[in-house]
């Protein structure tokens, strides 16, 4: 399971605003990639995109080998199939039952009787916790069950791309570390790919095997996620590290001269000492990678990455 994505020179503009340009990336198949970037950098765009729910006005986007731009419209329906998206809200429909919400894409989109869809909904809601709430209504419960509910309609049509619009918006932090939890788990058990628009650096630290950035209406960069936090470019080490020196500034884009003088002041503390200086992000992109759960079974690819992040700690503990 699980399919490759590859974008070749994508361009999207809303008339003469340009949201980004001749963005090219491969989400590799089965993998979890992570796209990060400033507010209105146009991130759920590019998911819309990916999704055919908006059209580019350049570039191509392969999908399970067919260019999704170039579909007709009945076409881009089938292919959409291959894909589950978790909006942010969820996008739960707020009179009907979770249970109806889910059974919702299964109920439109296939023939299947009613005790298949039965068993296919009980079966997603178990894998994200929420047996026991079928009947609850949206307003009845949390944010985070929420999000959950938004993951197990996503999933019930076992997709092989699966995308994630801030899956962490709104939640506490012991909520996202559940939740990033409950994803790696989910990678685990479907093997489909998984791009994840974020703006939680601790999940991307954690989480993805790629990490993407956009910036000033280009993909900044976008690879394995140490070679990013290893990353000098200031836009990377500015993001990564949440500080408030650096190219990207309140309104996204700061004057150059400005920018110049904060990267001088940066390199001077650096040559004064860790504290404040430059050179955090390093340290960050030691953190361990996210491993599945207790008795989620883990396919060879996940085996491979235990097996990585085992021989790095020993490195670091000097085992
Ligand atoms: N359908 C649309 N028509 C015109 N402009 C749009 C449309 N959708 C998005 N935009 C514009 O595109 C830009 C990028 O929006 P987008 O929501 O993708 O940003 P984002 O990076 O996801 O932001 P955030 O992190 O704050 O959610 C914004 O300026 C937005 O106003």
């Amino acid at each position: 399971m699980g399919v490759e994505i590859c974008v070749e020179g994508l361009t999207k503009s809303f008339g003469s605003q340009v949201i980004w340009q001749d963005v090219s990336l491969t989400l590799p198949a089965g993998e979890i990639s992570v796209m990060l970037g400033p507010s209105g950098t146009g991130k759920s765009v590019f998911l819309k995109t990916l999704v055919g729910l908006l059209r580019p006005d350049r570039g191509a986007i392969n999908v399970a080998g067919r260019d999704i731009t170039r579909l007709r419209e009945h076409e881009l329906y089938e292919v959409r199939r291959l894909f589950g998206v978790l909006f942010q809200d969820g996008a739960l429909f707020g009179s009907m039952s979770l249970f109806d919400n889910i059974a919702f894409p299964l109920r439109e989109h296939t023939r299947k009787p009613e005790s298949e869809v039965r068993r296919i909904v009980l079966e997603k809601m178990d894998m994200v916790g929420l047996i026991g709430a079928e009947e609850k209504l949206p307003g009845e419960i949390s944010g985070g069950m929420r999000k959950r509910a938004g993951l197990a309609r996503a999933l019930v049509l076992d997709p092989e791309i699966i995308l994630f619009d801030e899956p962490d918006s709104g939640l506490d932090p012991v909520r996202v570390a559940y939740l990033n939890q409950l994803i790696v788990d989910l990678n685990a058990q479907t093997g489909a790919t998984f791009l994840i628009v974020t703006h939680d650096i601790a999940s991307a630290r954690q989480v993805p095997d790629n990490i993407g950035l956009l910036f000033r209406r280009e993909l900044v960069m976008f690879g394995p996620r140490k070679q990013l936090f290893a990353s000098d470019e200031p836009v990377v080490e500015q993001f990564l590290g949440g500080r408030m020196q650096g190219p990207i500034g309140m309104a996204e884009e700061k004057d150059a001269a400005q920018v110049e003088q904060e990267l001088a002041e940066l390199d001077a503390g650096e040559r004064r000492g860790p504290q404040g200086g430059k050179g955090a992000t390093g340290a960050m992109g030691d953190t361990p990678r996210l491993l599945p759960g207790p008795g989620v079974p883990r396919s060879p690819r996940w085996e491979e990455i235990a097996r990585r992040e085992e021989r790095s700690d020993r490195v670091v503990s000097g085992t």
